[in-house]
């Protein structure tokens, strides 16, 4: 089998050897080792290896991919990973070589302003997860479901999904949450054909119920709760898992437990790799209510917040000052014959007030000119 597929892959496209393989190995109900295991194609990304219809990619990076992901796991090379939310912020994580881009549904907290991840929607999602494709080209792209869009059903978790790849171009989904329904819905979107990434320990669409962004796993009996999570979440399809705001013994035991790379948040240096919020990493927290929401876990790599409003307070100065834009900055000119064509149209037209501001302007030129020739 191995070798069939081996000789496959070099006379196929890998697009239809990634679909020939995906049919074949859900045909054998052998869906757990469909995810986990590379047999050397890419097949769970949005995009085959070798692209044959999607432009120009000669100096294209090499894509992320599921088997990238997997081999570094292997090594126990860590895996980075940072949400973005538009082409902005997409270029600055793609170029910073960070494996793994979510879209996280943080972005209602940190670009909508809200105080929970609950208002946003998968329509306000798909935008950010379409403005996040066009800025990556190498970064394995991860939309997370917002809340409200895979609760009701399996059905309705395959249907939305479906949407953050057909229309948000994501090469993965993250679903939160551990509960049994969750993770039959998780295996139906896997079912479907999309990797998913799990998301375990504090989940923060769940607000309602825990009654603030606390920490998980608190107790024996939690934290066993969030390793027998994880180990269904696995068993589910998973390709990977978030674990959120938990004790560092408790992520090394998930770890440990599971044959997936771990992505910590809040969660120690024992798991596969980390993530955090780009806001929050960048030190962009200057707004009150995004200074509330930094959480504590967070190193900040810069202060880009500050650096954003010393800018914007010189840019005002100046402007007050009437120091911008100086003449470096006023770049448009018009030939001198054009000017005296149109000061005679405006004293013709009676267009008294611009007629004196153009002949003004004429004079001030000239001067300069004349002082530049001495
Ligand atoms: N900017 C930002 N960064 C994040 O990492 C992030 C979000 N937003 N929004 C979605 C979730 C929520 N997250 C958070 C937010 C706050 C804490 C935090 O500071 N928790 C306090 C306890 C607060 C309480 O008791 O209510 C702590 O001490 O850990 C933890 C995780 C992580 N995620
Ligand atoms: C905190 C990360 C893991 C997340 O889910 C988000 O940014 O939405």
């Amino acid at each position: 089998m191995a070798a069939y597929w081996r000789d496959a892959q070099r006379r196929l496209c890998s697009l239809v050897l990634a679909g020939a393989r995906q049919r074949a190995i859900c045909a054998a109900g052998n869906l757990a080792e469909a995810l986990q295991v590379g047999c050397g194609t890419r097949w769970h990304s949005n995009k085959p290896e070798h692209t044959v219809y999607s432009g120009p990619t000669a100096s294209s990076p090499r894509r992320v991919t599921l088997r990238t992901l997997r081999e570094k796991y292997r090594r126990g090379q860590p895996i980075s990973m940072v949400t973005a939310y538009d082409y902005p912020s997409a270029v600055h994580v793609d170029e910073a070589g960070i494996d793994m881009l979510l879209v996280g549904d943080s972005v209602a907290m940190v670009v909508h302003g809200h105080d929970t991840t609950l208002p946003v929607t998968m329509d306000e999602m798909l935008t950010h997860c379409k403005a996040v494709a066009r800025g990556a080209r190498r970064a394995f792209l991860v939309g997370d479901m917002p809340f409200g869009s895979v609760e009701i059903s399996p059905e309705h978790a395959v249907r939305s999904a479906i949407r953050m790849m057909k229309e948000g171009s994501m090469d993965a989904v993250k679903i939160e949450g551990g509960f049994s329904s969750r993770a039959k819905s998780v295996r139906a979107v896997v079912e479907a054909g999309i990797a998913v990434m799990g998301h375990v320990g504090l989940t923060p669409q769940s607000i309602s119920v825990l009654g603030g962004f606390r920490p998980a796993a608190q107790s024996a009996s939690e934290a066993l709760r969030v390793v027998k999570e994880a180990k269904a979440l696995e068993a589910a399809g998973c390709f990977s898992l978030v674990l959120e705001c938990v004790p560092a013994l408790v992520a090394a035991a998930v770890t440990r437990e599971v044959d997936i790379p771990t992505i910590g948040i809040g969660a120690g240096g024992h798991t596969s790799g980390q993530v955090l919020v780009y806001h929050d990493l960048l030190g962009m927290m200057q707004h009150p209510h995004h200074a509330k929401v930094t959480p504590k876990f967070c190193k900040q790599y810069g202060a880009v917040g500050s650096a954003i409003q010393e800018a914007l307070g010189a840019y005002h100065q100046e402007v007050v000052a009437g120091a911008f834009p100086s003449e470096a900055f006023s770049p448009y000119g018009i030939a001198a014959d054009e000017a005296e064509q149109l000061l005679r149209e405006l004293e013709r037209q009676g267009l008294q007030s611009a007629a004196e501001a153009v002949e003004e302007r004429m004079r001030v030129a000239r001067a300069a000119a004349e002082a530049a020739e001495q």
